[in-house]
């Protein structure tokens, strides 16, 4: 199971598994990559890089949906590294608040990436509003040197909630508690994250697709 990745394509469904032994993670949020990297593990990839140790530039996120932006950022990577790319684009959508900041989720946290302010900007826009009502949307794209891309959403319901709690996970998962769950997701263990998560849903349909069952 070592020695290769075992990726198909899903336009090519009889088509050969990938044979090279790389597959670039097309993102530079280091909280990302690691959940990503955790879901990746149990496929015994050989070599695992991100965009980050690649030196890969970061691509301006023209795109009007997380697939758009997703796409346009796996597309770059593999290009760029003449590698499979994956890549990530998500973000938190409060229903009171018309689905903001949605793809704009990491610009709320301005160029350092402060998720304080960005959580405090949630808070704030919500005001003594009494819809809580948010979830977590992730749109994962494989997109391959030759412009081949296939792209598969995952989304998480829960209730915003203040103040924040909890110091695991990153972005705005200290505001962000599952539905059925008394704890945020920055309370959670990482496990219990990925059992119920956007990323996750949306790498379940990713590997069911795209990793070839023989050696997957
Ligand atoms: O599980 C999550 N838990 C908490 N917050 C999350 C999560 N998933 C996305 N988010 C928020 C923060 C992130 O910064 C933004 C995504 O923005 P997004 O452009 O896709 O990622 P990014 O700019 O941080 O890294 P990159 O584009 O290099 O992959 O949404
Ligand atoms: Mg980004």
């Amino acid at each position: 199971m070592h020695g290769t990745i075992p990726l198909v394509r899903t336009a090519r469904p009889s088509g050969r598994p990938f044979a090279g032994d790389t597959l670039v993670v097309a993102s530079h949020n280091t909280g990302k990559v690691r959940e990503i990297a955790d879901l990746l593990a149990p496929f015994g990839l050989t070599r695992v890089v991100s965009a980050g140790e690649l030196g890969l530039p970061e691509p301006e996120e023209t795109g009007a949906s997380f697939a758009a932006n997703a796409e346009l950022k796996a597309l770059a990577a593999a290009r760029a590294s003449g590698h499979p790319a994956l890549a990530d684009d998500s973000g938190l959508e409060v229903v009171a608040l018309e689905g903001a900041p949605g793809i704009y989720s990491a610009r709320w946290a301005g160029p350092d990436r402060d998720f304080g302010r960005a959580m405090e900007r949630v808070r704030s826009e919500l005001g003594s509003g009494r819809d809580r009502r948010a979830n977590f949307a992730c749109a994962l794209s494989l997109a391959w040197p030759d412009g081949h891309v296939d792209t598969f959403e995952g989304r998480v319901y829960g209730d915003i909630v203040w103040p924040p709690r909890g110091d695991r996970g990153f972005g705005y998962d200290p505001i962000f508690q599952p539905d059925g769950h008394a704890v945020t997701f920055a309370e959670m263990d990482p496990a219990d994250k990925h059992a119920i998560s956007h990323r996750a849903e949306a790498f379940r349909l990713l590997v069911a697709a795209c990793f070839d069952p023989a050696t997957g």
